[in-house]
């Protein structure tokens, strides 16, 4: 199995260096994402493992061989990159994209091999594109595309893929399908994925290791729930006036409490209550006035100080009016 090692790596451009002395590998199996705010490197460091751009110090080995040394067309057959880039080829077909990922195999006419269709057709079904595989890129969606591009890179069959923000301008669903389907592909493969990315939650929920990267700091690397533990994730993405909240990837506001309510009750009542009291300033307390609240026959029923309702923004403006 091929892996990728990362030895005292500098990335960055001749006018300024992005990130220094970056020591890291990646082997098989696993989804790794990385994260860090708007501008910390993640593209630079995607683009650099992958021999786009060279580094400015250190060493990027595959196999315990520098990725500099080795040919375009070889380190095509070890390492797949899908980066953020249109590929302005709009009238091509979803097969012949995917058949683009067989480039360091074909041969010289570029004719397709027994092989060739095999890896094509499996890495179209593992990504579910079947029904699209006729249809021309123009005429497809962006949740259809990406996933068309990684049916191109699967094509590729690589032992390592990277990819540069997978999930970029895609829907809720769309989102979950593609964390879903690369998690079936490290699982089901023992291929490695290294992602860049800015879902936090999905992150959270999917990925084998994080490695998060911050301005000026060495990359934290470690499961999800070491680094949820740890408060590293909560410092990425650190804020004056909010916070994302690691266990759910939520926005919380770093505001003054105006008053605390001793919440109490069933489990999903509960939740989407003091989601709404939190959004409106108030704070959960034991010491606070009682609020009650159950979940009967798919109904809200909530009471406090002498007021029964059945919707949150009643009980909200109970509240406000106090
Ligand atoms: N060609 C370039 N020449 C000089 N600086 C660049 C170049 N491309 C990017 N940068 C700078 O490098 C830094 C890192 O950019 P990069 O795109 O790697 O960040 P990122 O973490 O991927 O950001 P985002 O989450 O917004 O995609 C930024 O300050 C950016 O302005």
């Amino acid at each position: 199995m091929t892996s990728l090692h990362i030895k005292g790596l500098s990335v960055g451009y001749a006018t300024k260096e992005i990130a220094t002395n970056i020591n890291l590998s990646l082997s098989g199996g696993q989804l790794v994402c990385l994260l860090g705010q708007n501008g910390v490197g993640k593209s630079t460091l995607l683009r650099t493992l992958s021999n786009l751009q060279e580094p400015l110090a250190g060493h990027i080995e595959i196999d315990h061989q520098d990725i500099r040394a080795l040919d375009r067309r070889k380190l095509a057959t070890k390492l797949g990159i899908i980066t953020t880039e249109k590929i302005g080829m709009s009238n091509m077909t979803v097969r012949e994209l995917v058949a683009l990922g067989r480039y360091p195999y074909t041969n010289w006419v570029g004719q397709e091999s027994k092989e060739d269709t095999q890896k094509i057709e499996e890495a179209i079904s593992r990504c579910r594109i079947n029904y699209i595989e006729k249809s021309k890129l123009s005429a497809i969606s962006d949740g259809q595309f990406q996933k068309a591009m990684v049916g191109r890179v699967l094509a590729q069959d690589t032992d390592i893929i990277l990819m540069d923000e997978p999930t970029a301008h895609l829907d809720v669903v769309n989102r979950v399908e593609m964390f879903q389907l690369l998690q079936s592909i490290v699982q089901e493969t023992d291929k490695s994925i290294l992602i860049s990315t800015h879902e936090l939650d999905l992150s959270m929920q999917f990925a084998d290791e994080l490695w998060l990267m911050n301005f000026n700091a060495p990359i934290v690397i470690g499961t999800p729930e070491d680094l949820g533990l740890t408060g590293e994730i909560e410092k990425i993405f650190f804020h004056e006036e909010f916070h994302l909240d690691s266990r759910t990837g939520q926005v919380k506001l770093r505001q003054e409490v105006k008053e605390s309510f001793n919440l109490v009750g069933e489990d999903k009542a509960f939740h989407w209550v003091q989601k709404a009291l939190e959004r409106k300033g108030y704070g959960i307390s034991p010491e606070g006035v009682r609020i009650a609240v159950e979940f009967v026959d798919n109904q809200l029923v909530w009471s406090f100080d002498n007021h029964k309702g059945q919707n949150i923004r009643e009980l909200l403006e109970i509240i406000d009016k106090k």
